[in-house]
């Protein structure tokens, strides 16, 4: 071999060592992608459905009508048993039933709604005058979860609205006569949430005791919004290492800051 093809094979097998390790560093995220995005794709392909579809059609022929324990229940068999979704699930659903059993609140924001499984949760212990808004940017997922709400005969309570996230909040006061949020619940794309968050405390919606609750602060991961909310005199954080939706053998992290700042 002549020093050029030495230097090309010593190249190529450094990159692709460090490709593999990088892989399985990455193995989390990668199985992550793969569920959420990859094999959803590939089925979607060969059943000419969506996998929304195929949920929304097990809970309507397993589920209970109006009642939201049995969508949910039915919601996790199908996710545990037929395909992967990314819901909540039940472990951090437990943690959800708590903060809104303690917190008592009277308004709810949510941001990212996928079918409606962690706004069910949420708005089935919510008190006769209290609501949840749900922003949803996908039209698809935002139907879904309109008959998944139905279905849990929640609609009263849940307000599903297909917008972006950051111009639903600018709009909260003026057109969802909105004055303070109780409980703000972020699990939309995980990048947004440190724009979003910045943009409730511009719209001052927050006031002391509201308690914003972060899902995936682990997998896909906000290392950024986990900096910066951690950082901030305005919020006392407790972090919960939990499983990841489904995934007994995957750990993510939710994250639960209460605000203290000025209102
Ligand atoms: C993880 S899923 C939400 C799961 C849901 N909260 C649950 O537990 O049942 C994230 C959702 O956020 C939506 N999303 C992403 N960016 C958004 C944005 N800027 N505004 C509103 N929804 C958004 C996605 O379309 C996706 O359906
Ligand atoms: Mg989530």
């Amino acid at each position: 071999m002549d020093s050029t093809t030495t230097a090309l094979v010593a190249a190529v097998t450094g990159a692709v060592t460090t490709a593999t390790a990088y892989a399985y560093y990455q193995r989390d995220w990668l199985k992550d992608q793969w569920l959420a995005f990859i094999s959803p794709v590939i089925y979607n392909f060969l059943t000419g459905t969506t996998r929304e579809q195929r949920a929304l059609k097990y809970l309507k022929e397993h589920a209970r009508e109006g009642d939201p324990d049995s969508v949910l229940a039915t919601f996790d068999e199908f996710c545990r048993t037929q395909e992967w979704a990314m819901n909540a699930a039940e472990e951090k659903g437990e943690i959800l039933d708590e903060i809104v059993r303690e917190l008592q609140p009277t308004t709810c924001l949510e941001l990212g709604t996928y079918c409606g499984y962690s706004a069910v949760r949420i708005a089935r212990q919510l008190s006769p005058s209290a609501r949840l808004i749900t922003v949803e940017v996908n039209p698809d997922y935002a139907a879904v979860a309109r008959e998944v709400v139905k279905l849990a005969g929640l609609q009263d309570k849940i307000e599903v609205i297909n917008v972006d996230s950051a111009d639903v909040i600018r709009e909260l006061k003026q057109t969802y006569d909105v004055t303070k949020l109780d409980l703000v619940f972020l699990d939309h794309w995980k990048y947004l949430y440190i724009r979003d968050i910045k943009i409730i405390e511009e719209e001052k919606l927050l006031k002391k005791g509201s308690v914003v609750f972060a899902d995936n602060v682990i997998i896909p991961g906000a290392p950024g919004y986990l900096e910066y909310i951690r950082g901030s005199k305005d919020y006392k954080s407790t972090f919960y290492s939990v499983h990841f939706e489904y995934m007994d053998d995957m750990r993510d992290g939710v994250e639960k800051s209460v605000y203290v700042g000025d209102e």
